[in-house]
């Protein structure tokens, strides 16, 4: 990860008293304007039905559009991320990664429903970008996405979200988004 992106980032225990476990740079450097991270889970359409899942789960993500992605990595949460995965294999090919799930997701940056919300004295350092996967993304790269439709639809394309550096960021410093950030 080093080599190939210039930084590493992992989870540890936040620097926030109380608030559980964050996301850090624990290596190298993060320019303003990287992606750092990606949110991972399985991706509901606002009509889709997400109740059980998410009763007291704090890792649903609401997008803009009322797309939510359920980053929780434990209970039904993850047998619902196991399933659809399962379900929309093509052949040799699977279509997202499952490895997020586990103590050492595949694709490193996966961590992002770990990064805490900022404070008056721990402003944000990333922020978050919803973006739909082109058509024309390559078959064989699917199995890093982290994301997995809840629904099968071959016609809608994948949502993603990731987290951008609004500023430069150095090593040992833990990562904090804003959760409440209104879109104009
Ligand atoms: C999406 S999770 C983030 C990961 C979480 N820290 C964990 O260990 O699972 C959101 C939860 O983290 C905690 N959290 C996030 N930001 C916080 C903050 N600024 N102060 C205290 N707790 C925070 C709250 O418990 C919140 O419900």
């Amino acid at each position: 990860m080093l080599q190939t992106l210039g930084f590493c980032i992992d989870r540890k225990p936040s620097t926030l008293p109380f608030a559980g476990t964050g996301v850090f740079v624990t290596r190298g450097f993060v320019p303003k304007g990287a992606t750092v991270a990606m949110y991972p889970g399985t991706v509901y359409q606002a009509y889709e039905p997400i109740l059980l899942q998410s009763i007291r789960n704090p890792f649903v993500f609401r997008c803009i559009d009322g797309v939510l992605i359920d980053g929780n990595d434990k209970g039904i949460s993850k047998m619902v991320f196991r399933s659809c995965s399962g379900r929309d294999r093509m052949g040799p090919f699977m279509m997202s990664d499952t490895s997020w799930l586990t103590e050492s997701p595949q694709n490193p940056l996966a961590v992002g429903q770990y990064v805490n919300n900022c404070s008056n004295d721990r402003p944000a350092n990333v922020c978050y970008q919803e973006y739909d996967v082109p058509d024309k993304f390559p078959i064989e790269l699917r199995q890093y996405l982290p994301n997995v439709n809840y629904s099968l639809d071959t016609q809608r394309p994948m949502r993603c979200v990731v987290l951008v550096a609004l500023r430069d960021i150095r090593a040992g410093e833990e990562l904090f988004s804003n959760y409440y950030t209104i879109v104009h």
